[in-house]
């Protein structure tokens, strides 16, 4: 393959399933994963940050991993590079670290191969690859997306970020998504998921029509939420409480153990969230973030300026 021209793809954080929209709702988050390219002679991985432990630099690196795939796919050998990778993104706390990595890496060898595959083809694989697609359309599209997955197609709709501002708290112990999905239960009894599935579909009415009232009632969810108490100690009293400290609705995010707080008082919700986290004696980092509009994307680098996404476009540290 010839050289190539450098290039950086970014791609934003992710919070799912937002209480009942349980591996189908999505929304992008203001905090970057940023992946540099620069062709030289040997592969080279630079972890730029001190989040990276345990990630491999190697071909199992997920980035790499999912390149590699997407170039044998199409029957071609993967060019050696430098890859840069920094991230505000922490990884194994529901904020959709491994769905950026996965999009990232689809998107770099979409650009390297010539750009063969749709945005579309892009989420079908991205969704193979993680088992469910609404980090990886959040990451790949921006905005809130709602997602049907069948375990063939996704069926998607992109609606506009709310205007809101997102408080997360983040715990300082990780949580594999594997690990909570362990404990969800194999059936629901049906006058449960008939329940679960009206708040879903209230919450996406509320989201695309900005009735924000109704958060507190659509954001409740029985899908899987009960279920992973047991991992996220104070995650019972912070959704059941943070209402009355200024939140319009909180949710796990992803599978935990972040707690997201939709809220116009940042402040407020932020200092309730540390306080029941206090109590159960686990330390969180509060970021107030915002829903971003924008998805992933391809830039050349080569004469260019800093890309819009750097420089004082990230949470804030509350
Ligand atoms: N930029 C990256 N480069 C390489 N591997 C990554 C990268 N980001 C994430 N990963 C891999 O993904 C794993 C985290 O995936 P996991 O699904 O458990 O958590 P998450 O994606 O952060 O959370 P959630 O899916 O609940 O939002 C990390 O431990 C790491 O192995
Ligand atoms: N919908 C997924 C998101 C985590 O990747 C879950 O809650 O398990």
């Amino acid at each position: 393959m010839a050289p190539f021209d450098d290039f950086e793809v970014v791609v934003p954080a992710s919070t799912a399933n937002m209480g009942p929209g349980f591996d189908s709702l999505g929304m992008a988050l203001n905090l970057f994963l940023r992946l540099r390219f620069s062709h030289q002679d040997r592969m080279e991985i630079v972890l730029r940050g001190d989040q990276w432990r345990g990630v491999p630099t190697d071909g199992r690196n997920l980035v790499i991993h999912v390149m590699r795939e997407a170039f044998r796919r199409m029957g071609r050998e993967m060019p050696p590079f430098r890859l840069e990778m920094e991230s505000g993104i922490p990884l194994m706390r529901g904020l959709g670290s491994s769905a950026a990595a996965v999009v990232g890496g689809l998107l770099a060898a979409n650009h390297l191969l010539g750009g063969p595959w749709s945005e579309e083809e892009i989420l079908l694989q991205a969704t193979r690859r993680e088992g469910h697609p609404d980090n990886a359309a959040a990451s790949l599209f921006g905005g809130v997306v709602i997602c049907s997955w069948d375990g063939e197609r996704v069926y998607h709709v992109q609606g506009p970020p709310p205007p809101l501002h997102v408080v997360t708290a983040i715990p300082s112990f990780s949580l594999s998504t594997e690990q909570a999905r362990r404990v969800l239960p194999r059936n629901l009894p049906h006058s449960r998921a008939v329940l679960a599935s009206s708040r879903a579909n209230l919450l996406t009415a509320a989201l695309l029509t900005g009735r924000w009232e109704l958060l507190e009632v659509a954001m409740e969810d029985w899908f899987h939420q009960p279920y992973r108490f047991p991992l996220v100690p104070g995650m019972e009293e912070v959704l059941a409480d943070s209402r009355r400290h200024g939140a319009l609705g909180v949710a796990l995010s992803g599978a935990g153990p972040t707690l997201i707080a939709l809220t116009r008082e940042p402040g407020r919700v932020g200092r309730f969230m540390k306080e029941v986290f206090a109590r159960h004696g686990i330390s969180v980092r509060i970021l107030s973030l915002l829903p971003f509009a924008e998805g992933a994307s391809v830039r050349l680098t080569i004469g260019m300026g800093r890309s819009k996404f750097m420089g004082n476009t990230e949470g804030v540290e509350t």
